[in-house]
């Protein structure tokens, strides 16, 4: 009988990746060396498993990657799967990685006289305008979002927007930029993600691959 295609574990590059190495030895998988070489550009690896390979990719990719079943697992944060929203992804794990949360930001010299109850209109810069709209319009509030990749604690100096959305671990960077938390939309750690239709027609191996992460997460 010919034996299926490996599955394929996408995980994403950056800050997670390195608390996530040892959650991977933990559930046995141990990629080709070049994985572990950040001057490589090799993007699939092979592992010591016959039957599972890892692909490593940016952290909202690892999402779309999952949801069109091109990789059949992977490691998102909630932030990523929120902002996406992919009916197509099941979330059965929190690995009890890559802790933040995702909160709305200000400058400090405008906490002081602001009162977010009053407001009916905000212009925001942010990573996550599906999120921050949506939190929002729950209270009526209209946010016009301003898409950032990347370093939106700028935007609020640079006179793009007054208030950020953006995620905040220790704080550092917020008050690096003389801005201020004002509330927290959600709190943020990452999960093993499975697309759904492969835990159909593959559900012997992908369930497998679920208990041994959930295991992995309650031994440490
Ligand atoms: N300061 C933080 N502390 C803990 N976890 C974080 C922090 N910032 C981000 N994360 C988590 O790590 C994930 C990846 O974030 P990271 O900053 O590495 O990616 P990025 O560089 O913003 O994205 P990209 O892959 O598009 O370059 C986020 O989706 C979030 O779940
Ligand atoms: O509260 P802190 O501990 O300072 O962490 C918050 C920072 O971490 C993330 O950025 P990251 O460092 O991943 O870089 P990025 O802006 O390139 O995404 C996030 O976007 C904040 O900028």
């Amino acid at each position: 009988m010919p034996q299926p295609q490996p599955l394929v574990l996408a995980v994403p590059k950056g800050r997670i990746l390195k608390e996530l190495v040892p959650l991977l030895e933990a559930v046995g998988i141990e990629p080709e060396a070049a994985f572990s070489d950040e001057s490589s550009r090799q993007l699939r690896f092979r592992t010591n498993l016959p039957d599972i390979e890892v692909v490593r990719v940016r952290s909202f990719d690892v999402a779309t990657f999952v949801a069109f079943g091109a990789a059949h697992l992977g490691v998102a944060g909630n932030d990523v799967l929120m902002e996406f929203d992919y009916p197509e992804i099941y979330a059965p794990v929190d690995l009890n990685i890559g802790h933040c949360r995702l909160s709305v930001a200000e400058p400090q010299s405008l906490k002081k006289s602001d009162d977010p109850a009053r407001w009916s209109h905000i212009r925001v810069a942010t990573k996550y305008p599906s999120v921050t709209r949506s939190h929002f319009a729950a209270r009526g509030v209209q946010a016009e979002c301003i898409k950032l990749n990347g370093a939106m604690e700028l935007a609020p100096a640079l006179g793009l927007c007054r208030r950020i959305v953006d995620l905040v671990s220790t704080g550092s960077t917020l008050s690096a930029n003389e801005l201020v938390e004002v509330e927290t939309i959600a709190e943020v750690t990452s999960k093993l993600i499975v697309n759904r239709a492969a835990l159909k027609t593959r559900p012997t191996a992908l369930n497998s691959w679920i208990d041994r992460f959930r295991e992995a997460v309650d031994a440490v």
